[in-house]
């Protein structure tokens, strides 16, 4: 079998493997029996998927684009999402006091049906209370349709640019907050937190204020009809059932909090677990998997049960509160209406309001829960908005114009930690059109040479400048559009080959990809997939082998043609043919441009112009091949032993 047997995605792609860009990518349309599921739209169906197309709603494109530096925003809140959709948002409260209104026209008009129809034995006013009734019922049924349909779009609306504030404020980001945070921290804040928000802009804050508004409006009718009775009934419920709606209000505070940080943990635990699928497989650790994450899901389980348990209390408790109310009014109520002081049509209506008084209570359970659920998931998001990135854009940056390749690094100093410094006072020079490569023992600093020359990092101390500007007054889209970067470990996008290829410059022709695919010698390869460019590579470029994706990566940055190539060559052992690509592959990527090469193979080293030797200390010697074997130092030794074991 040959090296590249198993081609791009091989026989077994599944539905992952369709390329980007939805429908009309999915490959030839029409295409079946390709031997690749789901690679294409069968002939028979696109008729019916264009008529689908036909129909999809349009979306107005967001506001929200990219900028490097942060906009300076207003902190999140709740207030700040609803106002960014005031007219929405001014419409749902209009539709929430109307809809309120309605519900409570009905103890109303059973007690004008009572008093002036029964009582009297006027069947037409009974029957103009019973038709009020219904109208109030089909009003306030439309009424509420109405407000609901206005807070899905509420909800919909500022949940879809919170979700984009969020994304572009992630690809904003150093690369320390990803050292420092884990994905799966992050995937919930994307997910149940925002999905949190979602509910409540949807259901939940309408809810609170048709509740609360109920409560407030019965009040004042309770009060309309008999003040005394209304005092009395009232001061014997609410102290009561303010006292455990505080408790509550605590309780759940703590109980949410700890929902939010143990769901956060078991989605880490979850997101490392796939992604080192492959190691956890090969070193038997899935027993032990299991039983970690048992413990994670089991903090989970505990926090919601805790959360379980206190609304267990509390709503059953103002239930139990209400019904004894209930029963005082009966006793006081009904004494009055003996005493000719109420009439028994106002005493029915006050008991219905009552009722509507606690209701709500019952309802507002939940709403607090949904509430306190949004209110932890702004906190969150708000914290992960306020994170600064540490490489920040110059407020006025200038676009590095076209550049002639020459880099210096003037006395840096830099360290991942404060305490603990990596490079220190590095002084460098590579001139235009040299490749220099960087070897040396592992840790000594060499990958963190080139993450600075391409701005993941600043350093803590000292210069690095191309072609005499320091980086720092650069745009980074100017600076990193003429750095091709090859990385140790070549990351590869759900999507086709071609997107793959072009993904630093989309908008290449297919000439020019096919003249990168050249270069790196996988004509051949791509040509044998039926599909072509259009062949889809999967997850992380787990469909194709470690040499075929550094051929990749190296293609990839070829097609952009950078005038400086920094690349950190991969540790993985190649076989010799594979070896061989890469490097016949690297000589034609690095043909008349600047490079830094970290090296980790000497036969790569040995094709360089000039050759640094660097250990923790910093940069022990500089020279070419020839000239450092004949100073018999520590590249002589290295070399000494790599020749002994090749
Ligand atoms: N993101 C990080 N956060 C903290 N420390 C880091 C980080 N990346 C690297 N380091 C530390 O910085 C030092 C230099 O790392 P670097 O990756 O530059 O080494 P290297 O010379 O390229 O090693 P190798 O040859 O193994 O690739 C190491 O001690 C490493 O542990």
């Amino acid at each position: 079998m040959s090296m590249f047997g198993g081609g791009f995605g091989g026989p077994g792609s599944g539905p992952g493997g369709a390329p980007m860009g939805g429908v009309g990518g999915a490959g030839p349309k029409g295409q079946s029996g390709s031997g690749i599921p789901f690679s294409g739209i069968p002939a028979e169906l696109m008729a019916g998927v264009e008529r689908l197309e036909a129909n999809e709603p349009t979306h107005p494109v967001p506001r929200e684009t990219f900028t490097q530096r942060p906009r300076g925003e207003r902190p999140l809140s709740m207030f700040s999402m609803a106002f960014a959709h005031r007219s929405v948002f001014v419409w749902a409260v209009l539709l929430v006091v109307l809809e309120t209104l309605l519900l409570q026209a009905g103890p109303y008009l059973v007690q004008v049906g009572i008093d002036h129809g029964m009582v009297p034995g006027d069947r037409k006013v009974l029957l103009l209370a019973a038709s009020g009734f219904v109208v109030s019922v089909i009003a306030g049924w439309l009424a509420t349709s109405a407000r609901i349909r206005q807070t899905g779009r509420l909800a919909a609306d500022a949940t879809r640019n919170l979700r984009i504030r969020v994304f572009g404020h992630l690809q904003r980001l150093s690369m320390d907050y990803y050292t420092e945070e884990k994905a799966g921290v992050i995937m919930t804040r994307m997910s149940s937190d925002i999905e949190a928000l979602q509910q409540l802009f949807q259901e939940g804050l309408a809810q609170f204020a048709v509740q609360g508004l109920t409560m407030l409006l019965v009040t004042v009718v309770l009060f309309s009809y008999d003040v005394e009775l209304a005092a009395i009934t009232l001061l014997l419920v609410v102290p009561l059932l303010l006292a455990t709606s505080i408790w509550f209000r605590r309780a759940s505070d703590v109980g949410y909090g700890r929902q939010r940080d143990t769901i956060a943990a078991m989605f880490s635990d979850l997101s490392e677990s796939l992604q080192g699928a492959r190691v956890v497989t090969a070193h038997n650790r899935q027993d032990r998997n299991v039983v970690n994450h048992r413990a994670f899901t089991g903090r989970y389980r505990d926090a919601n049960d805790f959360t379980g348990h206190i609304a267990a209390i509390y709503g059953p408790g103002t239930s139990v509160i209400g019904m004894a109310g209930m029963a005082a009014l009966l006793f006081i109520g009904g004494r009055m209406v003996l005493r000719n002081e109420l009439s028994l049509g106002e005493l029915t209506a006050f008991v219905l309001y009552l009722n509507a008084f606690f209701a709500p209570v019952q309802q507002l359970v939940q709403l607090y829960t949904n509430y306190q659920q949004g209110r932890a998931a702004v906190t969150k998001l708000r914290e992960l908005l306020a994170v600064q990135p540490t490489v920040l854009e110059h407020p006025e940056p200038v676009d590095l114009p076209a550049v002639r390749g020459e880099i210096k690094f003037k006395g840096v100093f830099f360290g991942y930690q404060e305490s603990r410094p990596v490079l220190k006072n590095v002084n460098l020079h590579i001139a235009p059109g040299e490749t220099v490569a960087c070897v040396g023992p592992t840790g000594a600093g060499k990958s963190t040479l080139a993450k600075l020359v391409t701005r993941l990092h600043d350093p803590d101390r000292g210069q690095i400048l191309i072609d005499g500007v320091d980086l720092r007054l650069v745009s980074l889209s100017s600076l990193r559009r003429q750095i091709g970067v090859v990385p140790q470990e070549p990351f590869m996008f759900v999507g086709s080959l071609r997107d793959n290829l072009a993904f630093a410059k989309p908008e290449a022709t297919d000439d020019e990809i096919w003249a990168a695919v050249d270069a790196v010698g996988l004509r051949e390869l791509v040509e044998r997939h039926e599909l072509g460019l259009d062949a889809p590579l999967h997850e992380r470029g787990q469909s194709v082998s470690s040499g075929q994706r550094q051929l990749l990566a190296l293609a990839r940055a070829f097609l952009a043609q950078p005038r400086i190539v920094v690349l950190d060559e991969a540790t993985s052992n190649l076989d010799l043919r594979s070896e061989l690509r890469v490097e016949q592959a690297l000589d034609r990527l690095l043909e008349g441009r600047s490079a830094l090469l970290i090296a980790h193979r000497l036969s790569t080293a040995m094709r360089a112009d000039r050759i640094i030797v660097v250990d923790e200390s910093g940069i022990l010697e500089t020279g070419s091949h020839t000239e450092l074997l004949a100073a018999q130092g520590r590249y002589a030794d290295m070399f000494a032993t790599w020749s002994a074991h090749t």
